[in-house]
């Protein structure tokens, strides 16, 4: 059964201001006619441009906000109607502000939220033995959270929302001002969680790196619709961006003649060739490792980033 499910959900916002004497009334549509459904365990990366919905999808699912129209289902409730039992099956993570006491050492601040939950003392410790551990949080126990570097307190906020067990877990730009080596840290424990725990995820964020690493499927969203669900691989053949194939060669030649194949840039013996992404590579390989000579090959992807750049640029008028 879907742990997530939206059926026609809006959501409109009514925005005032005033011109001069004129008062005005607009109304902005903030989430626009979405369906979607999301199976237990899945990593979906909930991402678009800002001002998109994301937020405001967010605050829905965890029944902070109401709906305009449509139904929601998360675990089985209506969010908005089932504000406190859905806590239980529930941790957010917002990367932006801290949900952790700020004057309180963190292992207070976890102790609080043991009893808030009533998670059950023996599973109280075995959480906070993996998290301390995965998380690296032994030396930070202590610390009150306001002395905590930006790094360290994501890691107390993830660890205090996933204590009471969730089944679903919200992140909002978790990895958001992180330098590489927590942000790498990050994202292998919730991808461990994920795998331990069958956690549902969803994840929001501007870090594309952060969807290669964890996501499963990818939903984009857009002036509140939904305009692209699926896997990375379908984003990528959906934009029909080409590929391309680096080519190191025993010696430096003019641009290689391969039927299917382009060549783009030629920097010494080595060279690049586009192919459509509907091409396999194989053929090409086999023509060049027959026909030249071969020292190395790598096929590279287009980034996810100038997938999402196309995706979210409106195409142009004739
Ligand atoms: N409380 C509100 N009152 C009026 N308009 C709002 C309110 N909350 C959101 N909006 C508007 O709804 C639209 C969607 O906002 P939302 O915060 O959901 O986008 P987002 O995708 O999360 O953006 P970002 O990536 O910038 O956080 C925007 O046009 C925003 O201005």
């Amino acid at each position: 059964m879907s742990v997530i499910e939206l059926s026609d959900v809006s959501r409109a916002f009514t925005v005032r201001s005033r011109e001069g004497f004129r008062r005005t009334k607009r109304e902005v549509r903030a989430v626009d006619g979405l369906s979607f459904t999301v199976e237990p365990g899945e990593v979906v990366g909930y991402i678009g441009p800002n001002g998109a919905g994301k937020s405001t999808t967010i605050k829905m699912l965890t029944g902070i906000l109401v709906p305009s129209g449509g139904t929601i289902r998360v675990a089985g409730v209506d969010p908005s109607r089932n504000r406190v039992q859905l806590a239980k099956r529930i941790g957010v993570v917002f990367g932006q502000r801290t949900t952790l006491w700020w004057d309180l050492p963190l292992k207070d601040s976890f102790a609080v939220l043991q009893k808030m939950y009533g998670v059950p003392p023996a599973r109280h410790r075995a959480n906070l033995a993996t998290f301390v551990e995965l998380l690296d949080l032994g030396d930070l126990l202590d610390v009150p959270v306001r002395q905590l570097s930006l790094g360290q307190r994501m890691r107390g906020d993830i660890a205090a929302a996933l204590l009471h067990d969730p089944d679903i877990v919200y992140l909002d730009e978790p990895t958001i001002g992180l330098d590489v080596i927590s942000k790498a840290r990050l994202r292998e424990f919730l991808a461990q969680i994920n795998a331990d725990r069958k956690t549902t995820v969803i994840l929001t964020t501007h870090d594309l790196d952060d969807i290669e690493a964890l996501c499963t499927r990818v939903m984009v969203i857009d002036h509140g619709r939904q305009i692209f669900d699926g896997t990375l691989p379908t984003l990528r053949a959906s934009q029909q961006a080409p590929r391309t194939l680096v080519v190191d060669l025993a010696t430096s030649l003019p641009p290689l003649q391969v039927p299917g194949a382009t060549v783009t840039k030629v920097t010494g013996p080595r060279q690049h060739l586009t192919f459509p992404p509907t091409t396999s590579a194989a053929p090409l390989v086999a023509h060049i490792a027959a026909t030249y000579p071969l020292v190395d090959l790598t096929v590279a992807e287009p980034t996810i980033e100038s997938i999402i750049t196309q995706l979210y640029t409106p195409p142009e008028a004739d």
